[in-house]
């Protein structure tokens, strides 16, 4: 098959898809305004997260639970208006999924108020049914499984999930029930590289780690830790300061593209065992 020019075609899910048939590594940051969203758009990042971690690095909580579903149309239609190629995704809020009345709503507003074309919800269990109710009215639905800020209150803090055999074996359930329930996406966050490996494997549907070593389908970051923002010295391992060394933040964002693309972000050194 002809190899196409993919950094000049709008990103769909189709396209994620391809991208992952053909072995091209996703590129995506979180962002919560309009002006960093053009910066991004600029710089070729393929998918934008309008992510529920604006309630750490843009409120100041110190966890994401606080923050609600117009905060996310908020922030997802600034972004909206800064993006012409990315793949916009938003974040449902903590229990804005709890039924599927909720999930419909909030699905209504991020997609047809605040423009985004991916809705993200965390969890499998009782989740699954909210993804296949969202799926089958075609809802882009993306996963996340792994560490899930948003039970932070039972986890007891933010830790590296799937250590021990019997949690890898429940992430690797979970990861194909989302996956038959109609997701399209999946993100593993802070989960052993070789499970992260084996995960995206096993799934037709891409993956997009964040802590999860360098065998996803695709990488995320929150912009304000690739920037060399907020975390001071006790940032988690999978963060890399891009604007280091970039000189502005726009040749941040292609650093961390080109880094993506080519399969050199991230190292060893920003993954678990
Ligand atoms: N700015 C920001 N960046 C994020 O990546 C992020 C947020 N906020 N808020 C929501 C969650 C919280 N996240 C976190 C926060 C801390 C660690 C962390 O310190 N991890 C330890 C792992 C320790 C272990 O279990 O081995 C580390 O040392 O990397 C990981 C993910 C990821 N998400
Ligand atoms: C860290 C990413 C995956 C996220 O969910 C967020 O930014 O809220
Ligand atoms: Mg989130």
């Amino acid at each position: 098959m002809q190899e196409t020019d993919l950094s000049a075609a709008v990103v769909t899910v189709p396209l994620l898809r391809r991208m992952k048939a053909e072995q091209r590594p996703i590129a995506m940051l979180t962002a919560y305004d309009a002006s960093f969203a053009r910066a991004m758009d600029a710089a070729g990042v393929d998918a934008v997260l309008v992510g529920d971690s604006l309630g750490m690095v843009a409120q100041g909580r110190s966890s994401t639970l606080a923050v609600t579903l117009d905060d996310m149309v908020y922030h997802t239609a600034s972004v909206a208006r800064g993006l012409r190629r990315p793949l916009l995704v938003a974040d449902l809020p903590f229990l804005g999924y709890a039924t599927r009345e909720r999930a419909l709503d909030g699905a209504q507003r991020l997609l047809g108020e605040a423009g985004a074309s991916m809705v993200k919800l965390e969890g499998a269990g009782p989740g699954l049914d909210v993804v296949r109710c969202l799926a089958e009215r075609d809802v882009p639905v993306c996963g996340h499984i792994g560490l899930t800020p948003q039970s932070v209150l039972k986890l007891g803090g933010y830790r590296v999930q799937g250590r021990d055999s019997t949690v890898a074996a429940r992430l690797r359930a979970d990861a194909l029930a989302l996956q038959e329930a109609g997701a399209s996406l999946l993100v593993l966050e802070c989960v052993p590289r070789q499970l992260a490996g084996e995960i995206t494997q096993l799934l037709d549907i891409p993956t997009i780690g964040i802590g999860a070593g360098a065998s996803c389908d695709g990488q995320v970051l929150v912009m304000h830790d690739m920037l060399g923002v907020g975390h001071g010295s006790r940032r988690p391992r999978f963060v890399k300061d891009f604007l280091a060394g970039s000189g502005s933040v726009e040749a941040a964002f292609r650093t961390y593209v080109q880094d993506v693309h080519a399969g050199v972000f991230p190292a060893h050194e920003h993954g678990y065992d």
